[in-house]
């Protein structure tokens, strides 16, 4: 099957928005711009072997690859446009491409997100996404921004894709039960959108977890001029790693990463509020500690037995 078969076949999206004049088959797309509003921008790399094991299904590559891209329209506290895929893989596998386009889809659908252009090569598998999406102006969500006495909160349970991907490298036994969670939050993870739009205008400071709690924090206080204190007995976590030790569970949880929840530091007042509105969804809010401008750094009220913060490229 050729290049240009594949992209007809699965890169050319119905139902193409208003707002996309020109959108799959030409030189660029042409989008319609939205006077008033901000364009938020963010692009991500998805590589096999180093972004999920190589043997993970097609449709779970898809469906990842683009949520953690929403993830960080979530973060900034932006509403979904477009997209672009850039896709490498070793070889023109109609069969693949079917499943990992489905999987994409669906969740492309579920968030009103829609697939403008691309590029499809032959090389390592590797899919780039950048997404764009629309902002208030002025209202977006930053990492700087976190102030004295904030709570410092998190949505969901920390750990579980930490854990997920332990089970499947087979450095880790669950129950069946337990494992099958944990690999269903390492493949699907849930970007956080209606939260987060509930958080504009009353979190001051946002982000999403990608690399682990104690290293995507320290991104909130270095940006903000921040210090802050965390209590490990308040990191939430899910009955599925009730089977683990403490160690096991607080490495898993503080520095394990591909959670995509969404971090952020809240006035207490907004704090009923949040809760209220994040169980509605489903979903849950925890407060893990509280920023203090007269600290420097992160103090955690836990003794780690080496300094890695979370997940790094390059050491
Ligand atoms: N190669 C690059 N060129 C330009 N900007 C980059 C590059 N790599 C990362 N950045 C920028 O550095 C910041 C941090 O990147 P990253 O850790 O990937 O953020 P995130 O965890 O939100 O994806 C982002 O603003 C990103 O746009
Ligand atoms: C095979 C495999 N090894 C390791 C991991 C864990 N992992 C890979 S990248 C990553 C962090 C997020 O990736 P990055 O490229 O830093 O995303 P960004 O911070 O740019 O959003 C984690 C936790 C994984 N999911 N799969
Ligand atoms: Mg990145």
């Amino acid at each position: 099957m050729s290049e240009f078969d594949l992209i007809r076949e699965h890169f050319f999206w119905r139902n193409i928005p208003d707002s996309v004049r020109i959108s799959v088959g030409d030189d660029a797309a042409v989008l319609r711009m939205s006077p008033g509003r901000e364009l938020a921008v963010s692009v991500d790399t998805f590589n096999a072997g180093i972004h999920f094991p190589l043997d993970t299904p097609p449709h779970a590559v898809g469906y990842k690859a683009l949520a953690v891209n929403l993830s960080d329209l979530a973060a900034m506290g932006a509403e979904p446009a477009w997209f672009t895929l850039a896709l490498s893989m070793p070889s023109a596998d109609r069969e693949w491409v079917r499943e990992f386009t489905q999987g994409m889809q669906e969740l492309a659908e579920q968030h009103n997100i829609f697939l403008i252009g691309g590029d499809t090569t032959r090389g390592p598998l590797s899919i780039t996404i950048q997404v764009m999406g629309w902002a208030e102006p002025g209202r977006a969500l930053l990492r700087s921004g976190a102030q004295d006495g904030d709570l410092v909160c998190v949505s969901g349970t920390l750990g579980d894709a930490a854990a997920g991907l332990a089970v499947v490298q087979q450095r880790l036994q669950l129950s069946a039960e337990a494992a099958e969670f944990c690999i269903r939050r390492l493949n699907y993870p849930s970007p956080r959108l209606q939260l987060a739009e509930y958080l504009r205008g009353r979190a001051t400071a946002c982000m999403d977890i990608s690399d682990g709690l104690l290293a995507d924090l320290g991104h909130i206080l270095q940006a903000s001029g921040v210090g802050a204190h965390l209590y490990h007995a308040l990191v939430p976590l899910s009955p599925a790693l009730g089977q683990l030790t403490l160690v096991q569970r607080l490495d898993f949880a503080l520095r394990g990463g591909d959670d995509y929840e969404l971090l952020f530091t809240l006035p207490e007042l907004h704090l009923s509020e949040v809760q209220d509105f994040a169980q509605r969804l489903g979903n849950r809010v925890t407060v893990l500690g509280e920023i203090d401008a007269d600290q420097a750094g992160l103090s955690v009220d836990y003794a780690f037995h080496d300094k890695r913060s979370g997940y790094e490229h390059f050491s």
